[in-house]
Formats: structure tokens, C-alpha cells, sequence
């Protein structure tokens, strides 16, 4: 079945339907990683988005069991050059084509990926809309201008409650602004004893967890679009130490009055390099991201710039010049992706051991 993909800048491509039948609306976005699939579709920062996966033949690996970021995928719909019907691997249990229906996403396959990328790249990230190849493109292009900018996603994708994942480590209450389970992972394979809490907690609510760390996780859309968060981090800040990754960064580098703006198509995929500006190491990262700091606001706040991006010069890492805090903007959980810098779930380990020893010294000497 054929279906169109119109963007609000009035480009049209013809393709294949799969997945589920629906239309659908959604800001189209690109992703370069080469593999991965199951990972992106399933990452709840790209709630509302159209995902186009620039890789060029997807699905071929299937679907399985064990590689969701989360149960329930929150994209709007996937663009891809070719879907692959016929999955060949041991752990395989579903086709992309059989799981998009199952969950009710729509597909479009057989387009010019690479002309779409191009056209992202230039004019920046579009909204777009899948619709019937019958529908009249400018009544399309109309109700595109008329949808508004989805503001309350890291409500609809953050846990309803709390919840423990227990270890017998460090207590580490982890902030689920739209987490990968890969970040809930990590902490376990650490034997951390993990609370999961919800966007909206309070500083006060975390504090009284008796946490030894505090993470924020990565989640979708605007950060300026959850305000709660900050009032949280300051009431935290100094208290405990804190790790932060994607949004969980932005939010971080809000409340300590920084500024964040939105990127012209921002970062996604599998292979992006940054660099550490305190050893100077280059890491190969997994980034999904279409905001970032704004690198003036900085001068007004105690934020250290510690990682940039090599592509663009872009922040990719903060620390607090005065508390036991650092943030970054890409993803050292991968999933997907490369695990160069899988290593700062270990120094946020060590950074909680430091500030206990610290506060133990503090006691003995009063
Ligand atoms: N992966 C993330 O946490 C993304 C953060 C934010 N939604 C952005 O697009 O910049």
C-alpha cells in the first residue's frame, strides 16, 4: 500500500506503507547509527517523533527480547530506504514490520533516506505528517502549521510511581525523566540499590530516600518544558552527589542558570566523537539529542564546560566548580552504541565514595 510522507515545508515522497495503518504527525528527525534499531524505537526521547533511520537496509537482525529501552515505544512513526521481511538471528522473535503493528506505529519504506536527511539537514528539523496517497497536500501542510509543539512528553513517559530495583551497593535514586533501561542497567551490573522515581518528585521526597547518589535520566522533548525539575535540582544540589545524562544535563545546567536552546537537527546516532577537555581523550559516543546549553549563558553560573562534541564544538559535558555534580549530554549507557565512555558510571561511584568519606571526616572532627 502506497503512502505519502508531506513535510511542512511541502516536499512530498512516495513510498511503501508497513507497520500499523494510521496517519500520523510528528517532528522528522534523522538517526546515523548503522545498527541499533530496535534501541532507537524504543527510546523514549523520541516521543512524538518521526524517526528516520539513514542506514540503509533496517530490520534485518529482527526484533527480540532483550534489547527494548522501554516497554512501550513512544515514536509516532519510522521512515526507512528498505525494511527487511525476513529477520535471520537466534534471538529474533519478531519482524520490525510485525512489531510496528503490534504497537500500533506506522511505517514508510522505499523512500530517498538520504535526499530526506539532506533536506532535514539544511532547513533543520520539519514537522511531517504520513497520510493516505489520495489526501491533498496543502490541506496537509495546513493542519501541520496548525499542530502545536507537544509540550508534556516526559509526563507521558515517565513512571507513574516509584519503584525499587535493589542491590546491595551505593542507594542511588535515579530521576526517570523518560529513561533507557540501559541507565537502570548500568547501576544494576554495580550492584547499586536503585530507586526509580518520577519526573515531578520533590527535593525533599528524594532526600528522604537517604539516597548516596541521584541520577537524572535522558527523556524527551524541551527541557524548558519541565520546570518542576528544577526546583528539585536546587534543593538537591550540594546535598548529594549527582550524575545527570541528556536531559537529565540540560535540566542540570537550567538550574544553575545556564540556558538551553534548540539545534538546527541536532545529534543522533551511534558515532559521534567527543572529546574530554581534562585527560583529551576522544570517545566515540551515542548521542539523541536536538537541544543543547548555550555556551554564553555559562559565564553568569559555576558550571565547567568538560566535554565537546568534535563535529560541531558543541558543550557535551558539565561540571559544578563547588558541589559533587558532573552531566553530560550524550549517552554513556549506549544501547545503542559504542561503550568508550561507559566508564563515568564508575566515576559517579567513586565520586559518591569520596563525598561519604568527606561527610564521615566532617563528623569526627565536630
Ligand atoms: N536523549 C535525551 O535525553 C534528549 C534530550 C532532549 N529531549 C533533546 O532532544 O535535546
Amino acid at each position: 500500500m502506497k503512502r505519502q510522507l508531506i513535510l511542512e515545508d511541502g516536499t512530498v515522497f512516495i513510498g511503501e506503507g508497513f507497520g500499523y495503518e494510521e496517519d500520523t504527525i510528528g517532528e522528522v528527525i534523522f538517526n546515523t547509527g548503522m545498527t541499533g534499531y530496535q534501541e532507537v524505537l524504543s527510546d523514549p526521547s523520541n516521543c512524538g517523533q518521526i524517526v528516520t533511520l539513514t542506514y540503509p537496509l533496517i530490520g534485518n537482525y529482527g526484533i527480540n527480547r532483550d534489547d527494548f529501552e522501554s516497554i512501550t515505544p513512544a515514536i509516532n512513526g519510522l521512515i526507512v530506504k528498505e525494511v527487511c521481511d525476513h529477520p535471520s538471528n537466534f534471538r529474533s522473535q519478531y519482524s520490525v514490520d510485525e512489531y510496528l503493528k503490534a504497537k500500533k506505529i506506522p511505517g514508510l519504506s522505499g523512500i530517498d533516506t538520504r535526499k530526506l536527511t539532506k533536506i532535514i539537514r539544511k532547513f533543520g528539523t520539519l514537522k511531517g505528517a504520513f497520510c493516505h496517497i489520495d489526501a491533498n497536500v496543502n490541506d496537509v501542510i495546513q493542519k501541520l502549521q496548525e499542530t502545536p509543539i507537544l509540550t508534556d512528553q516526559v509526563k507521558q513517559v515517565s513512571t507513574k510511581g516509584s519503584y525499587p530495583s535493589p542491590g546491595r551497593g551505593h542507594r542511588v535514586v535515579l530521576v526517570d525523566f523518560g529513561m533507557k533501561h540501559g541507565i537502570l542497567r548500568e547501576l544494576n551490573n554495580r550492584d547499586c540499590d536503585v530507586v526509580v522515581v518520577p519526573y515531578n518528585v520533590t527535593a525533599e521526597e528524594i532526600l528522604s530516600l537517604s539516597p548516596d547518589g541521584v541520577m537524572f535520566s535522558n527523556g524527551p522533548g524541551n527541557p524548558k518544558n519541565v520546570p518542576s525539575a528544577l526546583e528539585m535540582i536546587k534543593g538537591i544540589l550540594g546535598k548529594v552527589p549527582i550524575f545527570g545524562i541528556c536531559l537529565g544535563h540540560q535540566l542540570f545546567a537550567l538550574a544553575n542558570g545556564a540556558d538551553t536552546v534548540k539545534m538546527k537537527f541536532g545529534h543522533r546516532g551511534s558515532n559521534h566523537p567527543v572529546k574530554d577537555l581534562i585527560t583529551g581523550k576522544v570517545a566515540i559516543t551515542s548521542q539523541n539529542h536536538g537541544y543543547t546549553v548555550d555556551e554564553d549563558s555559562l559565564i553568569s553560573t559555576r558550571l565547567e564546560v568538560t566535554h565537546r562534541a568534535l563535529n560541531d564544538g558543541t558543550i557535551e559535558g558539565l561540571r559544578h566548580l563547588d558541589y559533587p555534580a558532573f552531566t553530560v549530554q550524550y549517552h554513556p549507557e549506549a544501547s545503542p552504541g559504542p561503550e568508550d565512555t561507559n566508564g563515568l558510571f564508575n566515576e559517579f561511584l567513586q565520586m559518591i565514595e569520596n563525598f561519604k568519606r568527606k561527610e564521615e571526616e566532617l563528623c569526627q572532627n565536630v
